[in-house]
């Protein structure tokens, strides 16, 4: 048995964008001279650390094999479900296969939609979440929060322990294997990763991220995206 610690990352990419209303999935979207996939990508195929890249596609993907990216030696696809917890899944699995041997595997889990993620961050992440709890970068909210009922404000939140997820977020490939699988067979919808490691009684670490990381969802994020990447590229 190999005792080093792997890492690999999986990218789920297997959604359809429908709230961007567009008539294509938002991954293939240009931005600033690339797919916002391959914005996602990019960070994660220049880590030394990570040894290979899942990438979750549609099962009627019809662009991905058009990208330059698609020849990349570190990638390896596999089709994705219906939710996002079953893409992710699939990635898993796909790591499993691959990973035969390796006593402690880690997973970076990250959206194809969030391009603007950096490399300094992956790598804290890594190295501040690498135990059996995992981690996530995620940012402490800013706004006052309400609760609505029917429309008008019920109460007010109490925002001093609410923090927003992002990805990645990063998990031992086997825990956070079960946890997903346990939530699916109790029929529980999860969103993130970190929501699954949690039902099974997991604390993962929260590890501050940036506002620059968003998820591109609806069609006024994307310059938003344009302007993080815009000024990644002018700093040295
Ligand atoms: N069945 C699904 C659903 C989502 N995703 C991926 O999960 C990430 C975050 O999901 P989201 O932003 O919700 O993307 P979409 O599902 O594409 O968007 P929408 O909900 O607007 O349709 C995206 O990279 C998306 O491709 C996936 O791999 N498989
Ligand atoms: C995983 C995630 O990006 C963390 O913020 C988010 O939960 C994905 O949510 P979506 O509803 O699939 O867009």
């Amino acid at each position: 048995m190999n005792q080093t610690p792997r890492y690999w990352a999986v990218i789920p990419a297997a959604g359809g964008g429908t709230r961007m209303g567009l008539n294509r999935p938002k991954q293939y979207l240009p931005l600033r001279g690339r797919t916002i996939l391959e914005w996602s990508l990019a960070s994660f195929l220049d880590h030394d650390h990570i040894d290979g890249v899942v990438l979750v596609l549609a099962k009627n993907d019809q662009e991905y094999s058009k990208l330059p990216i698609a020849r990349h030696p570190k990638i390896v696809t596999t089709h994705g479900g219906v939710a996002r917890a079953d893409s992710v899944l699939a990635g898993l699995e796909a790591v499993a296969a691959r990973t035969q041997g390796f006593e402690e595997v880690f997973v970076m889990v990250h959206d194809a939609a969030r391009p603007c993620v950096e490399w300094a961050d992956i790598e804290r992440l890594r190295e501040e979440a690498d135990d059996e709890h995992g981690g996530l970068l995620a940012l402490p909210v800013t706004d006052t929060l309400k609760k609505s009922k029917q429309g008008k404000v019920s109460s007010t939140v109490d925002r001093e322990f609410i923090w927003r997820a992002q990805t990645p977020q990063i998990f031992r490939l086997d825990l956070l294997m079960s946890s997903l699988k346990e939530c699916a067979e109790r029929g529980l919808e999860v969103t993130d990763e970190a929501s699954a490691m949690e039902r099974a009684g997991y604390t993962p670490r929260l590890v501050r991220g940036r506002d620059s990381n968003i998820k591109v969802t609806y069609a006024e994020d994307l310059a938003v995206a344009e302007f993080w990447l815009a000024r990644q590229e002018q700093q040295p």
